[in-house]
């Protein structure tokens, strides 16, 4: 009978992947969507740039913007000191079913808390829910038209300060051109931008990096 990709991606990891072991997961959906269907995990090569801005910034919060199948959730999670809150926003629940199983196949289920449905809904109520008072990394990698509203809703709900960072996935594709202009004419914020690809393609790709410098 028919089998979603995200099952087949999940199915991946269960077969190839050593429970408890977050890189070998990571292997294992690369290796999927390399050679088998492509996905859109944000992938090893904008993967390794995010490993390094996680490192970098060390953060004690985190929120992401779009779990899919867990990937960047298993990546950033296992780069965490364990005193860490990280918040993962999926509105699909058919996705959220198939991160929460990757997740725990990594072991990294006691690092992140995977919370269901529409981050504008959301956003609004984590200080009082979670306990955070302001993220100091925030990965943008959900709806591309949500990238502006829900970073003027994180503004506004005071979950953003000076030195806050946030990394954005797809600027280029599938793009996410109101974003890119308004961050890039805001004098609140240093902006640049790392160069790669579009996941498990040659396709030109961009990460957008963003310091709050205000
Ligand atoms: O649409 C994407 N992600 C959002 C998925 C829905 C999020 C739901 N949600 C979660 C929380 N709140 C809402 C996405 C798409 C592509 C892509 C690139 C080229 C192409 F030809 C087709 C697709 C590549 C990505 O890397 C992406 O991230
Ligand atoms: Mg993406």
């Amino acid at each position: 009978q028919f089998v979603s990709l995200r099952q087949r991606i999940l199915s991946a990891v269960q077969k190839n992947a050593t429970r408890g072991d977050p890189r070998s997961v990571i292997r294992a959906i690369d290796q999927f969507c390399s050679q088998k269907e492509w996905a859109m995990n944000v992938g090893n090569e904008k993967g390794c740039i995010l490993d390094s801005v996680v490192s970098e910034v060390n953060p004690a919060t985190v929120l992401e913007l779009g779990t899919y199948c867990g990937y960047s959730t298993v990546r950033i999670a296992s780069l965490l000191p364990p005193y860490a809150k990280f918040i993962t926003l999926e509105f699909n629940p058919d996705f959220a079913a198939v991160a929460r199983q990757v997740i725990a196949w990594a072991g990294l289920e006691d690092k992140v808390q995977l919370v269901e449905g529409a981050s504008s809904d959301w956003i609004p109520k984590i200080k009082e829910q979670f306990g955070i008072k302001t993220f100091d990394l925030v990965f943008l990698d959900h709806w591309k038209e949500h990238y502006l509203s829900d970073t003027k809703l994180m503004e506004e709900c005071g979950l953003l300060r000076k030195g806050s960072v946030l990394l954005a996935d797809n600027v280029i594709c599938p793009g996410a051109p109101d974003y890119v202009e308004y961050v890039r004419s805001s004098p609140r914020y240093k902006s640049h931008y790392f160069r790669s690809h579009l996941e498990y393609t040659k396709a030109e790709e961009n990460l957008w990096y963003l310091g709050i410098i205000e």
